[in-house]
């Protein structure tokens, strides 16, 4: 019994180091200890006291054992404190997932530059090994390096890890090429509303992907003697279903035009790592895509996905709300001039720099400097449209930006059935909101934040505008189970601290 506890002591220690993207070497010198020594303890072989377990999971960042149930993270934040200085953005939620779906595509080794460790690509690199995949991370746990296996083992899939990602919908496109008959669990993910997957359907039947949906997973079959032929148009420009198309697309052999296709960023990335793989995909960045097809994709691939506008936006917004000077370092400028736009409307004062590259060689950045500006609230009404209009999840931080503006601001999110009504969560700091009906708020400002307890809502971006007012407040406010949070950002309570801001995570015994 005692052994069977070592040996899943040490399989949990493995992981957790190959986690993070160390060697046994390198675990053994951050602890003063031998290589063999690890390699004892990581095969169940060596006795190991509790002290040791607790060194290990310091130098791995991570918590090896915990006392029951690790109990779900909170955060406490002193509020009323100036931003100041500059934060970098990172890599985008929605091209990394998008991307780990597309490494299916690829029989050779995928190496993408700077994912962002966050909850969202933790359970998607989980569907991943279930299935077969090979995942490390390295660069001392900065890179990820997919390498598929030659068969996927569908029947072993981690149910539990897909079922809470709407993601892993984007399986569909690339599976359909490598297995005929396969199962895969409900998209899950935020709690927004109902949000259809018949617009995949419609488009992956057209490559001969037939779909049953019954006892919570889908049943696919693949008849191979269909191929799309005329165009596909799209019957909602979505991004994941373009996408799904396009990873359809890039091994059908043939060309495939795509109509109504969405051009935003997330796609954007994944047109530029398809095109690394050998796909050429002719009208990058408009609406109808032209994909030439390569049925048997085999190269060492390396590729960078960019930045997220989202996050952008979000610390744009947070230091609107906390009336900061404050420098948003590599903001993909293309998918944020309409929010800017708006922004300079209602008074921003912002200095931009001049562009850049990012790393994928193709998106635009700038540097922007924020400044403490007098806002007024917009004649207009705020509502998301596909790109290029103002992106659909940067929507509720109008929410919070509105707020700190003198006047009322009509917001209308007509996308999704719950998103608008967590808004008025605000109201329990103070804000003034006013829901008219599911999709629109009517915001009141200027607001005198004050702090409180709350749960997170559950839904990503209004449990960060929660947050930013709570950074706003004066006091101590406490937010509880922010799972939802580190499914989009990484490690945002400690970035914001190292600006200014002081949040502290702490979870239930
Ligand atoms: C992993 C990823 O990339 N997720 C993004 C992606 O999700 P995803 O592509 O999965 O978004 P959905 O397909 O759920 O679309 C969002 C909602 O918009 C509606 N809709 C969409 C397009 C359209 O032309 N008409 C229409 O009515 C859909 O019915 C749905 O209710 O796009 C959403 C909308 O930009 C973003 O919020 C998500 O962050
Ligand atoms: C709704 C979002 O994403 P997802 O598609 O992952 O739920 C989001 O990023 O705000």
């Amino acid at each position: 019994m005692a052994d069977d506890y070592l040996v899943r002591i040490g399989r949990l220690i493995r992981d957790a180091r190959q986690h993070r993207g160390w060697s046994q070497v390198q675990l053994a010198e951050a602890l003063g200890t031998s290589q063999s020594a690890i390699n004892r303890v990581e095969r169940g072989n060596q006795n190991i006291s509790l002290e040791m377990i607790a060194r290990i999971g310091e130098a791995l960042d991570s918590e090896i054992v915990s006392l029951g149930y690790a109990g779900p993270m909170h955060l406490r934040v002193v509020g009323g404190r100036r931003l100041s200085g500059s934060i970098d953005v990172k890599t985008s939620k929605n091209a990394c997932v998008a991307l780990l779906c597309a490494s299916l595509l690829n029989k050779g080794r995928t190496t993408l530059r700077r994912v962002a460790r966050i909850e969202e690509v933790y359970r998607l690199l989980e569907v991943l090994n279930s299935i077969g995949v090979r995942t490390r991370w390295i660069n001392d746990g900065v890179d990820l390096e997919i390498v598929p296996p030659a068969e996927l083992d569908m029947a072993s899939i981690d149910a539990e890890a897909a079922r809470r990602t709407r993601s892993i919908i984007m399986f569909l496109g690339p599976l359909l090429h490598r297995v005929t008959e396969f199962k895969l669990p409900y998209a899950g993910g935020c709690d927004l509303g109902t949000r259809t997957i018949e617009p995949h359907m419609i488009a992956l039947r057209r490559f001969g992907l037939d779909i049953a949906a019954t006892e919570g997973l889908y049943h696919a079959q693949v008849d191979r003697t269909i191929t799309p032929g005329r165009p596909i148009v799209l019957t909602e420009r979505g991004d994941t279903v373009t996408e799904n198309a396009l990873l359809a697309a890039a091994r059908h052999d043939g060309v495939t035009v795509i109509r109504n296709a969405s051009s935003n960023y997330m796609v954007q990335d994944l047109c530029f790592f398809l095109e690394a793989l050998g796909v050429e995909v002719e009208g990058i960045g408009t609406t109808t895509l032209t994909v030439h097809g390569v049925p048997d994709i085999d190269v060492d691939v390396d590729y960078s996905p960019s930045e997220d506008p989202v996050e952008a936006m979000s610390l744009l917004a947070a230091a609107v709300v906390t009336e900061s000077e404050l420098t948003v370092r590599r903001v993909p400028i293309e998918f944020l001039e309409i929010e800017l736009a708006v922004l300079e409307e209602m008074g921003l004062d912002h200095d931009r720099s001049p562009e850049y590259t990012a790393d994928n060689g193709r998106t635009r950045l700038v540097d922007l400097t924020v400044k403490p500006s007098k806002l007024e609230a917009p004649i207009d009404k705020i509502h998301p449209m596909p790109f290029p209009g103002l992106n659909i999840d940067n929507v509720p931080f109008f929410a919070a930006i509105a707020a700190s503006a003198q006047g009322q601001t009509l917001i209308h999110d007509w996308v999704y059935d719950n998103r608008a009504i967590y808004l008025t969560d605000l109201n329990r700091l103070g804000g003034r909101l006013q829901l008219l009906d599911p999709h629109r708020v009517l915001v009141d400002g200027p607001t005198r934040w004050r702090a409180a307890e709350m749960m997170c809502p559950p839904a990503l971006r209004p449990a960060v505008v929660v947050l930013l007012a709570m950074m706003a407040a004066e006091g101590t406010s406490v937010l509880r189970n922010v799972y939802v949070i580190n499914r989009g950002y990484e490690d945002l309570a400690a970035r914001l601290n190292s600006v200014g801001a002081q949040i502290e995570i702490f979870r239930d015994i």
